[in-house]
């Protein structure tokens, strides 16, 4: 679909914070949304993975639908692991905070190539902690894909290094 087909379901124009939970109540636009931010991904990958909390929703519908296993990544302290358990970042994103994500090292490891996904991206704040996460574990980020993106100094390493696709 055209990014206007998910625009106008939105009932917004902004480009960056905004909240996509109508297409995932509307059955046909969370399907083409699903089969969108899927369609980039790589066909050797094993695993798709998503941002807690709204990437976990539509990760999991995409790794439902290329066959793939789902990983999540969890803001901090979510995970009932210990610390030796996990991989952790901190990083600073669209507001102003400090936050923290978090793996599971046991998830995914050397043998893996994982596809992540989101519903926007404006600083590229956590969609980087994830990627480097990921890359933590020995697996590589085969793209990222998200409905929208801010295009900009913020974001640029983030294009530079990975293959982001978006809708938009
Ligand atoms: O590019 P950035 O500046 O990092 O911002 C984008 C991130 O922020 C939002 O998540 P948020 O933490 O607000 O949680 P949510 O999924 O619960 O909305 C959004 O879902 C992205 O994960």
């Amino acid at each position: 679909m055209e990014y206007g087909y998910y625009h106008r379901r939105l009932n917004t124009d902004a480009v960056g914070r905004y909240d996509v939970t109508p297409l995932f109540a509307d059955p046909e636009a969370f399907d083409n949304l699903v089969t969108d931010l899927g369609r980039p991904a790589p066909g050797n990958c094993t695993h798709v993975g998503g941002v807690e909390a709204l990437g976990l929703v539509l990760g999991s519908a995409v790794a439902r639908d290329l066959g793939c296993g789902f990983v999540p990544v969890r803001k901090g302290g979510k995970f009932p692991l210990r610390d030796e358990e996990l991989h952790r970042r901190q990083l600073t994103d669209y507001s102003g905070e400090t936050k923290t994500l978090e793996l599971a090292r046991e998830l995914v490891g050397p043998d893996d190539r994982v596809f992540l996904v989101d519903d926007w991206i404006e600083t590229g704040g956590q969609m980087w902690a994830a990627c480097k996460l990921v890359e933590e574990t020995g697996a590589s980020v085969t793209g990222v894909s998200v409905l929208n993106a801010h295009r900009d100094e913020r974001t640029r390493d983030l294009f530079e290094q990975y293959d982001v696709s978006t809708v938009r």
